[in-house]
């Protein structure tokens, strides 16, 4: 036995290390790559913006009351509108503390409104100016800077706030993106397992085609379509052993066309295998769906039929010799005329083997043979099942053997 190949080498080994070396750093990337952008997906699609934009469009109406508020203070510098006026300042400052709150639940929004800090910082400042400034609005200096103030808070809130609803709109324009995106990642992912088990099926259909062809060759004949020997032999058993529970006589038929050679030499081989073909086919019509018809050798057939008795065999023995020898077999130059000798035997109860059915039907052939062909001759089983091969009467002549096939 050659052993070359049962142990790996040590190159082999190193090779198969490094391959799987290699597939386990191509999958961690892999792993990693698809974590990452899974994470990504997460954060951009789970995230909801509704309260934040609601907070800016409130924040944005604050600028026109804050201006009207400080107005109505410079017009008229009541405690009332000094209390408006810081009410609404406060009202900001939440806000704006609010929206940045809001702003840090998103991370990928927190590292998109970062330059927006400083004014926003400076906006804080402003308004505690303002607030503390309020209170003097009936001193002239302080007015016009208070004037001042609110004009730069108005203006810089409404660029903080649109720059906001900029951000936020971008974010939610991505997010849009991203789900079209995950949509069709899914839908490519499901076609894409679809087509691999559509490829998967294909396979295994060809896989189980291939196989039935295999075993169709393994078990039947080229020329004519028939079992082979190999399956003869596969079924036989079975089919006895059914026959032996059931206490079923079974019979056997060996088949074989009279001067056949003749016809191959004469016609040539072509013609020779139309004939085979045609002969088998008209055989297969005269036999039951049980019966098993094989072709075992050239011009030699074999009929194993489940529960027949010998009479009926050679019933059907008979007909298959008529409807052979009247087989209108017309080729381009003659018509032929074929016949067939049968060597038959049964075995009651199917108390026999394969081997032994075979060799009384073989002498049943040769005896047809002998005594002229185109004729049926029965040989039975002539030794109770279980005789020593010693106390058995001397065999017959034997087809096969007087041809030394
Ligand atoms: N055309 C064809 N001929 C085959 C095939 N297999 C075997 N033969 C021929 O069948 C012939 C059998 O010849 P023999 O064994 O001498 O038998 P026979 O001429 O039929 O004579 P008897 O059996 O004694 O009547 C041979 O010529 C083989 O070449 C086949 O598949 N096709």
């Amino acid at each position: 036995m050659n052993t070359s190949n049962a142990f790996p080498t040590r190159r082999t080994r190193f090779t198969r290390w490094c391959l799987a070396a290699g597939f386990a750093v191509i999958a961690g990337v892999a792993a990693l790559l698809i974590g990452l952008y899974v994470h990504h997906v997460r954060q951009q699609v789970g995230s909801d913006y509704t309260a934040l934009v609601a907070d800016i469009v409130r924040a944005q109406q604050l600028g026109p009351q804050l201006e009207l508020a400080l107005d109505n203070l410079v017009e008229q510098p009541t405690p009332q509108y000094l209390h408006q006026l810081n009410q609404l300042t406060w009202l900001a400052e939440q806000q704006l503390k609010s929206a940045q709150q809001g702003l840090e639940r998103y991370p990928l929004l927190t590292r998109d409104y970062a330059y927006l800090q400083d004014d926003i910082y400076l906006l804080e400042q402003q308004l505690t100016e303002l607030a503390e400034l309020a209170p003097h609005a009936r001193d002239r200096a302080a007015l016009t800077e208070l004037q001042q103030l609110g004009s730069n808070i108005e203006v810089n809130l409404a660029w903080i706030y649109s720059e906001l609803n900029n951000l936020v709109h971008t974010a939610v324009g991505h997010q849009r993106l991203m789900s079209q995106r995950l949509a069709q990642a899914v839908t490519a992912l499901v076609a894409l397992v679809l087509l691999i088990t559509a490829i998967l099926l294909a396979a295994v259909l060809h896989l189980q085609r291939q196989r039935n062809t295999m075993q169709q060759l393994m078990l039947t004949d080229e020329l004519t379509g028939l079992f082979n020997r190999r399956y003869l032999v596969a079924t036989i058993s079975n089919q006895l052993a059914q026959a032996r529970r059931q206490h079923q006589p079974v019979s056997f038929m060996l088949m074989d066309l009279d001067h056949f050679k003749y016809i191959n030499d004469t016609y040539g081989h072509p013609v020779g295998d139309e004939v085979l073909r045609r002969v088998t086919r008209r055989i297969a019509a005269l036999s039951r769906e049980i019966d098993t018809l094989a072709r075992i050798g050239g011009e030699e057939f074999c009929l194993l039929m489940p529960n027949t008795s010998k009479e009926a065999a050679e019933q059907v023995a008979a007909r298959i010799r008529e409807e052979i020898a009247a087989l209108p077999l017309d080729t381009v130059t003659a018509t032929l005329g074929v016949t067939i000798s049968i060597g038959l035997t049964t075995t009651e109860n199917g108390e026999h083997t394969f081997e032994q059915l075979y060799s009384f039907a073989d002498q049943a052939l040769y005896q047809a043979k002998e005594k002229g062909r185109d004729r049926t001759e029965t040989v039975l089983p002539p030794f109770p099942v279980g005789s020593s091969p010693s106390t058995r009467p001397p065999a017959l002549h034997n087809y096969h053997q007087e041809r030394h096939v």
